[in-house]
């Protein structure tokens, strides 16, 4: 029995997840910090990053597609379906690892798996069971989710519905921030409240009354429960890949930042 920390990165097609696990991967080497990834997408067909558990060494899309005559999203599920049967597969891979090892899992892209199937969280509390701290990381495409406030709008939203079915602590990356060129207009958006954002976006407002009304509502009930807040993610520059490598630790209690535990806790009270 193995046990330690991980990181389950998620998110749209594209938003950049395979390219987040090389980045993490290479810059928790140069810490000395060992990090595994595991490919759970039995979609994917290249990654950047060093593969050290492949969920297409069990099944891959492709075979399935084959041999079941599944289209690629039917054929998908029927992947992670399959998965969630041979979780002791993935059991006995993981355990191959030393004590306390730090696993990134790279997921598939396809939204639904996350936003209201329970696929992903049963597979999620299955690798919590074997002791692992998980966090959730959303990854969304900078360059969409600031083109524009409704999409800023949409991504919270999708971000927040997956946030309510993996139970998991979450994190939301924005990625490809290298390609923004206008990065104080990023920040200046990512410092606004959300009903700010839409009352200010003088294009939304043209759009139409109705929907701008909707989104307006939408964005009160964001800013009112303070669910959303995103951190940039710009892999060209080491101190950015850095924070995120530390929020995310934070969130995971990855060994510098875990918690006195209880007994050091009853100890210090008994001392006085
Ligand atoms: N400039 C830049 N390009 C990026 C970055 N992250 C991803 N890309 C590009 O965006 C495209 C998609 O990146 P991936 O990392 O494959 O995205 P993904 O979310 O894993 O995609 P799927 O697994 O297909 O859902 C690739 O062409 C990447 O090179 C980034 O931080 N900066
Ligand atoms: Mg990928």
């Amino acid at each position: 029995m193995s046990s330690g920390f991980g990181q389950l990165v998620i998110g749209p097609a594209g938003s950049g997840k395979s390219t987040y696990c090389y980045y993490m991967q290479e810059h928790g080497g140069l810490n000395r910090k060992t990090v595994k990834v595991c490919n759970l997408d039995p979609a994917a067909e290249n990654f950047k990053y060093t593969c050290d558990i492949d969920v297409r060494d069990l099944i891959s899309l492709e075979d399935v597609m084959e041999e079941l005559e599944y289209g690629p999203n039917g054929g998908l599920i029927y992947c992670m379906e399959y998965l969630l049967e041979n979780m002791d597969w993935l059991h006995d891979e993981i355990c191959e690892f030393a004590e306390d090892s730090y696993i990134i899992f790279d997921c598939p892209g396809q939204i639904e798996l996350y936003s209201h199937m329970t696929i992903m969280t049963q597979i999620t509390n299955k690798i919590k069971s074997w002791g692992y701290n998980l966090c959730a990381v959303f990854c969304c495409d900078a360059t969409i989710s600031m083109s524009h406030s409704n999409n800023f709008i949409s991504n919270s939203l999708v971000s927040l519905s997956t946030m309510m079915q993996i139970e998991l602590p979450h994190l939301n990356v924005l990625t490809k921030c290298d390609l923004i060129e206008d990065k104080k207009g990023m920040e200046r958006i990512m410092d606004s409240d959300p009903t700010q954002l839409i009352s200010n976006d003088k294009e939304a407002s043209k759009f139409n009354k109705k929907y701008h009304g909707l989104n307006s509502v939408i964005a009160n009930v964001l800013e009112d429960f303070s669910l959303i807040r995103f951190v940039s993610l710009d892999v060209t520059d080491e101190e950015s890949i850095e924070r995120v490598m530390n929020e995310v630790d934070m969130l995971v209690q990855y060994k510098d930042y875990a918690l006195p535990d209880d007994a050091a806790y009853n100890l210090q009270d008994e001392e006085g």
